[in-house]
């Protein structure tokens, strides 16, 4: 693996996290910590979720010699990293959730190598790609990004000459400067706060710039929805997440998950799903349905690591304190949704195009398989927010046809090469109820430091308890801070 400036792919946001050529100490917890080396006081513990963030805390735990259960309501573990095989023919596959991960994210790479998996970069260095704005279908390709000038947008004759860098940094450096370490659990500091109630947008008008740089920064994820994210969260995204070249798992990347739940296969109880959690002065008890019945778990500690959209739904909120129920309530989940159809033919290989676009409306389309030879292949439409609420209640032919419309825009001839395809929507997931948190205007500097508090015996971990909302670092780094804060109870 090897980070090479060229071989970055200028998908969306490439040149804004070119520019940030920034380090941070590692406050939080970092791989390199070293706390797991000494036992604290054995702790009898259930996790509640078999996902990246409880299965890494139960193997941290159970390392130390702690006594530890995993309560998973699938059959499966992963949660949000899911990769469809059937019933795909010639070893085609797609991940439905998470399906990049960066370079830097380094306990996602820690845990790869652990578990002895292969990467392969995300997005491929061979073929154009095409960019999708307003109907205009703009080429470029991994070595040099379109010019501005092809894009229809409206901004001034500096900003033009500013260049893709140029729009991607300038606007930045002030901020950026002030930004302090992102990773830290206290993050954002006060002297920052004010810009929590700024989007992007809003945060370029107010500096002087054009608000549809905006537009082009987050092309395939514009949306209205998107564009409410907090700058500050921008800002976080971009240093923590968009710099490094992006990977996947050879063989897909719910391979992770399942060598991890391997490695646990003696903790883990399937099919049991979590109705209420009670605590006491000495214990906690949860109820669980498996099997149609109800049974009973005590432990000494819980680690609750299930999407905030489900504990909101759960009787036990109400015993929540308010600012705790309140960070639950209200941050914010994007809705994601994600259709992979099957073709006969990679037709858009013929054009040397490579199946990767991003287009306006705002979606993102790749071709999950690109390494692969063979003729036959998928192709992989993924609806942000705006496009995704949009297939709310649709039957799956309407979804499987409002996406194959959106890839036909980016790559003409679709229809003639159609096999059949499937669509996920998150929100409709029962274990999930949404994609995955991301902070919203006035949500930083608000709801953050409510997420990760414990409450009494039980803690909390999950992408959402995390500096990074949305990604499996946040999850796996999560997981590994609330076992590194039960072994060290006396
Ligand atoms: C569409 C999409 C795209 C993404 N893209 C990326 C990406 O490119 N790169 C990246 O790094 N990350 C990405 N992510 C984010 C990544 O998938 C998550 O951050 C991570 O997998 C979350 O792990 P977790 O352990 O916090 O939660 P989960 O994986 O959701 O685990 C929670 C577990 O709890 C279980 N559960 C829920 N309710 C109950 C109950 N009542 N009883 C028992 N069990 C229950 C669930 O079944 C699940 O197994 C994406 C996510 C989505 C949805
Ligand atoms: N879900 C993703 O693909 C990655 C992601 C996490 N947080 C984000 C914020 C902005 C854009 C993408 C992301």
């Amino acid at each position: 693996m090897k980070s090479n400036q060229s071989r970055r792919n200028f998908l969306r946001l490439s040149a804004l996290s070119a520019g940030f050529a920034i380090t941070h100490p590692l406050s939080a917890l970092s791989v390199h910590d070293t706390w797991n080396k000494k036992r604290g006081k054995p702790q009898k513990v259930l996790i509640l979720g078999a996902g990246m963030a409880g299965m890494s805390a139960a193997l941290e735990l159970i390392k130390l010699g702690h006594e530890v259960i995993i309560l998973e309501g699938q059959s499966r573990a992963g949660g949000r990293i899911r990769t469809l095989r059937e019933p795909f023919p010639e070893g085609l596959y797609a991940d439905m959730g998470a399906a990049r991960i960066p370079e830097d994210h380094e306990w996602t790479m820690k845990y790869i190598k652990e578990y002895d998996l292969q990467l392969q970069l995300f997005n491929p260095v061979e073929g154009d790609y095409i960019h999708l704005m307003k109907g205009k279908r703009i080429r470029y390709n991994s070595q040099s990004p379109a010019s501005l000038d092809n894009y229809p947008v409206n901004l001034t004759s500096e900003e033009l000459n500013m260049g893709w860098t140029g729009i991607s940094t300038a606007p930045f450096q002030e901020l950026v400067a002030k930004l302090g370490d992102p990773k830290a659990m206290d993050w954002p500091p006060q002297s920052i706060s004010g810009y929590d109630a700024y989007s992007l947008k809003e945060f370029l008008k107010q500096s002087g710039y054009s608000s549809e740089i905006a537009d082009l920064l987050m092309i395939g994820w514009e949306t209205k929805l998107g564009m409410d994210m907090s700058i500050l969260e921008v800002m976080r995204e971009l240093s923590l997440s968009f710099g490094a070249p992006r990977y996947k798992i050879v063989g897909g990347n719910d391979l992770l998950p399942t060598r991890m739940a391997g490695a646990l296969s003696d903790h883990i109880q399937y099919g049991s799903k979590v109705l209420s959690i009670e605590q006491s002065e000495n214990d906690v008890v949860v109820h669980v349905s498996k099997n149609e019945q109800n049974k009973k778990f005590t432990a000494d500690r819980v680690i609750c690591t299930f999407p905030l959209p489900v504990i909101k739904k759960m009787e036990f909120m109400k015993t929540l304190s308010r600012e705790k129920q309140r960070a639950i309530n209200e941050l914010t989940y994007w809705d994601l949704s994600r259709t992979v159809i099957q073709v006969s033919d990679r037709y858009w290989k013929k054009d040397n195009l490579n199946g990767f676009a991003a287009t306006d409306r705002p979606m993102e389309i790749w071709d999950p398989n690109y390494e692969l030879d063979s003729k036959r292949g998928l192709i992989a439409a993924y609806a942000k927010n705006d496009d995704s609420q949009l297939m709310d209640g649709w039957s799956d032919k309407e979804r499987l046809d409002f996406a194959s419309g959106q890839v036909n825009k980016a790559f003409p001839g679709l229809m003639d090469h159609f096999e059949g395809g499937f669509t996920k929507c998150w929100k409709e997931d029962p274990w999930a109820l949404g994609a995955h948190s991301i902070g919203t205007r006035n949500q930083m500097t608000d709801l953050l430091p409510h997420l990760i508090k414990q409450e009494g015996r039980i803690y909390f971990a999950g992408e959402h308890a995390s500096a990074y909302h949305g990604w499996i670092q946040g999850a796996i780094e999560s997981g590994n801070r609330a076992a590194k804060e039960i072994n060290s109870l006396e």
